[in-house]
């Protein structure tokens, strides 16, 4: 080991022995010897690069406090164990410093205070054991922690609830009995018993004996909570049945009645010209001709398409079907339309489904809401609904399909589309891994994004959209609305770039994004570019992005001016020790994408070369470090 690791390890003792340890001479821990070669007690060396991989010290009557920073400078410590020993007062923040601890056993110390969020940092971690000390506050959220096979932290303090995140189908080991919990059990799949929940007074539902009030909701904590118990469960599902298909069908009865409203209007209008339309009226006229193609397929008044409505929940098919006409068996020359694309995943999805899925408000945007809607077969799809945009029902079916024929995996494909004059509705497949805003922003989320993944993200989204950006150069089809709502994680926890080439953008020096598609194709991809720079400000700053990202971006200008300053980065970066060098760079790539002038900014397939060479040379150093 190098003498700065070793001096390290010596520091880290030292505060928790006040010098009574090593316990022997023989036992090495002085500064003189190597951890690897002299033997230290407790310790275990990888042997090809002779570096400190456990520390296990159990029962060695060890007191004093945990000094996480001097822990963390052996660069491959991967197991760590002081159980049985005195340890007092917190855990550091800066044990998500150690990157590649998998194992972590302090059962039976003194410690107390919250457990840090930065532990969710430990990607590599498979083993948190933390029984019997006197740890208090919220159970750390290990969500993103995709390995952990075991958590352990019975006999402590712990308030509040369980984090419906906890991987129960991948966890051997899970026990937070004897705490202060309270509220629902998730469901753990009948995989832990009552003794890996006893003895916290408040905690209700299976598998403890006594269920839980009524009114007992599950803990708010990210990612979307699965059910709490399985009656919950199922009370859960017939509510958001109700409302949903109350909702959706609610919408195109909305959609129906207005449709005619306009049709009215347009017949008495037409009379009134005796059909004769001005230049400035186009497109209304086209709008026009498709309400009235789309309404002269229902035969039902507003009154009836109401009553109908509240019953969707008693799954009235049929009548739904020859009511609205959407579907290929009725609607003959409609206007208003369902399509189901090539992906398999919605193979034979009719609207029906749709409408008599459960459903789940997942967020409402500025050109929309999302609806997370599970289908019979069990596959999770997210429905996105805009309106106000005055594209006709002919060039959105003929735009979604060109979109739908660029494949690339970290683009999502829209899976099916609705289409008609009042709305749009988009069917995605969920991602199940939360947005990239809320990783950067979520509230109780209580993790951090680090450099690496940062970097890793920002290079597969420029490739991504350079990708598609060449795809659809000719057809002019840019992304319209990139922003970090719409950086998915998905399944495998990768980005995936969502809603391509769903909006329309304006520069956003030249006002918000709108409907219609007038733009020159050549300033829409470089609108894209942009918005790209604001999200790499976002990634690089930690800063939410508000007014068109013009306040970050006059923000950063603003400290750039200046100096060249660590100010602008976020701290979680600074404190994790990301290279200042590789940040200036990608912070001058973000600058250049949101240079003023349009046709000076770069386009996406230079901006991905440039990410990419940043993301190589922070890999070669960590090859390098690690070698
Ligand atoms: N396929 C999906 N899977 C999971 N979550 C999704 C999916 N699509 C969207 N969401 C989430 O749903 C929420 C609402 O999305 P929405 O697109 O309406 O909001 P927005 O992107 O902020 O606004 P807008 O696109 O209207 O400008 C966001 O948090 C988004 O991350």
């Amino acid at each position: 080991e190098s003498e700065d690791v070793r001096t390290s390890l010596i520091q880290f003792i030292t505060n928790l022995s006040n010098g009574t340890f090593p316990p022997s001479p023989s036992s090495g821990w002085n500064s003189t010897s190597d951890p690897c070669t002299a033997n230290w007690t407790g310790v275990e060396c990888d042997k090809p690069n002779s570096q400190v991989k456990k520390i296990i010290l159990d029962g060695f009557n060890l007191t004093g406090n945990f000094d996480s920073a001097s822990l963390c400078s052996a660069p491959a410590l991967a197991v760590l164990s002081l159980n049985g020993n005195l340890i007092a007062g917190s855990l550091p923040d800066q044990i998500g410093d150690c990157r590649r601890l998998t194992h972590i056993y302090l059962n039976g110390n003194r410690f107390s205070g919250p457990v840090p969020s930065t532990v969710s940092r430990l990607n590599n971690l498979k083993r948190f054991e933390i029984s019997n000390n006197g740890f208090s506050g919220q159970l750390p959220d290990l969500t993103r922690v995709s390995g952990l096979i075991a958590f352990v932290a019975d006999g402590n303090q712990f308030t509040g609830g369980i984090p419906s995140g906890f991987d129960f189908t991948n966890l051997e080991r899970f026990n937070v009995s004897n705490n202060n919990l309270g509220g629902p059990i998730p469901d753990v799949d009948g995989k832990f018993g009552i003794t890996s929940f006893s003895g916290n007074a408040d905690l209700c539902g299976p598998p403890l004996p006594n269920s839980c009030p009524e009114s007992e909701s599950p803990p708010p904590s990210p990612p979307p909570p699965p059910s709490s118990s399985k009656r919950d469960k199922n009370r859960t599902r017939d509510q958001i049945l109700i409302f949903s298909g109350y909702i959706l069908l609610g919408l195109v009865v909305v959609s129906f009645i207005v449709a005619k409203t306009i049709r009215k209007k347009n017949q008495k209008n037409r009379v009134k010209s005796g059909g004769r339309r001005g230049g400035g009226r186009n497109r209304e006229s086209s709008t026009t001709r498709e309400t009235s193609g789309s309404a002269s397929t229902s035969k039902s008044t507003s009154s009836e398409g109401k009553s109908k409505a509240t019953t969707t929940a008693g799954n009235s098919r049929s009548e739904m079907r020859s009511e609205y006409s959407i579907t290929s068996a009725d609607s003959g020359a409609a206007a208003a339309s369902f399509e189901v694309l090539s992906n398999p995943l919605v193979k034979g999805l009719k609207f029906n489904d749709l409408l008599k899925a459960p459903a789940e408000l997942l967020g409402k945007g500025k050109h929309g809401s999302v609806y997370k809607v599970v289908l019979d077969n069990g596959a999770a799809i997210a429905v996105k609904r805009t309106k106000d945009w005055g594209i006709s029902c002919e060039d959105f079916s003929r735009r979604i399909k060109r979109i739908d024929k660029v494949k690339h995996p970290r683009v999502l494909n829209p899976l099916a589309f609705y289409c008609s004059d009042q709305e749009k509705l988009l069917v995605y497949e969920y991602q199940p891994n939360a947005s990239l805003f809320m990783l950067l922003h979520g509230a109780h989320s209580g993790q951090v994004l680090d450099w690496g993944s940062r970097l890793v993200i920002a290079s597969c989204v420029a490739e991504a959209l350079a990708f598609v950006h060449r795809e659809l150069q000719e057809d002019g089809i840019a992304h319209g609305n990139l922003k970090s709502t719409n950086i998915l994680f998905n399944k495998e926890l990768e980005p995936c770039i969502s809603e391509y080439g769903l909006m329309v953008a304006e520069n956003p020096d030249q006002g918000t994004t709108k409907s219609g598609s007038q733009q020159k194709p050549y300033s829409s991809f470089k609108v894209d570019v942009y918005w790209f720079g604001v999200l790499l400000l976002e990634m690089l700053t930690g800063k939410l992005v508000q007014n068109n990202g013009h306040d970050l971006a006059k923000w950063v200008h603003s400290v750039v001016r200046e100096e060249w300053t660590v100010e602008v980065f976020d701290r979680a970066l600074t404190s994790e020790g990301a290279n200042e060098e590789r940040m200036v760079n990608l912070l001058q790539v973000a600058l250049k994408c949101i240079t003023p002038a349009a046709n000076e900014r770069p386009n996406m397939g230079q901006i991905a070369g440039l990410v990419h060479a940043i993301r190589e040379e922070e890999d070669r150093s960590i090859i390098v470090s690690e070698g």
